[in-house]
């Protein structure tokens, strides 16, 4: 069985979160765990300017998934940065090109999930996730997010990310806070529970 972590991350907060998903897919056996990132849609230009080429750099090395390959994989959990509220255009790029798959029913009751980085904490991390879920819904898969077994999202003592639709972090104003260690950890139960599903669903 094959799990896809799908990314787009500017600024390295959203891959972070992709590197915990798949440490915790990982963990499930047989489990074929593979990291990719999602076409950049954004100008050279733009880039240089908001400092996102010298931070990219740190994950330049992850292969660029196309549409098509989707079909191969059990699961396929998405991450991506808000945009106002909602999925980022590079994410939505992407999936705007799986109509072929759409059309075949080549992801029907494939497991599907997602996780989000906000700058905010209110800054829109559920809206995010929840318009991503119709997405997946609309390709025929199988929803599954972050339950409150994962017992790091009941606390109050400190800033967290982490909501029953799927692993989050906040990010902060200027980008300067990196996921927490309980942020993490909700990633990295997302992974295996995602990927615990789907191994169940496929056999
Ligand atoms: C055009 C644009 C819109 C954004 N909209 C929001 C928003 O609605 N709420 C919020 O909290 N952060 C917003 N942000 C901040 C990003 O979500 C933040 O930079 C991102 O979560 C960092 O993740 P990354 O390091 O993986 O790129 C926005 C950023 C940009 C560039």
């Amino acid at each position: 069985m094959k799990t896809l972590i799908l990314f787009y991350s500017t600024y390295g907060h959203v891959y972070k979160l992709a590197e915990a998903m798949a440490e915790g897919a990982r963990e499930v056996e047989g489990n074929d765990v593979v990291i990719k990132r999602v076409p950049e849609t954004l100008s050279r230009e733009v880039l240089d300017k908001t400092g996102a080429t010298e931070a990219q750099k740190a994950f330049d090395h992850i292969p660029v998934a196309k549409p098509e390959e989707l079909a191969q994989y059990d699961a396929i959990i998405i991450g991506t940065p808000t945009r106002y509220g909602n999925v980022c255009g590079q994410i939505q790029a992407f999936l705007d090109g799986t109509g072929a798959l759409w059309a075949a029913g080549k992801l029907v009751g494939k497991v599907g999930g997602c996780f989000v980085s906000t700058a905010t904490q209110h800054g829109g991390q559920e809206t995010t996730l929840r318009a991503l879920h119709t997405e997946l819904l609309h390709l025929g898969m199988v929803v599954v997010g972050l339950p409150y077994a994962w017992q790091g999202q009941m606390g109050h003592h400190e800033v967290t990310g982490g909501t029953p639709y799927g692993a989050s972090t906040v990010a902060g104003g200027q980008g300067e806070r990196q996921p927490s260690g309980n942020e993490l950890e909700g990633a990295r139960y997302q992974g295996r529970h995602s990927s615990e599903i789907a191994k169940k669903l496929a056999s």
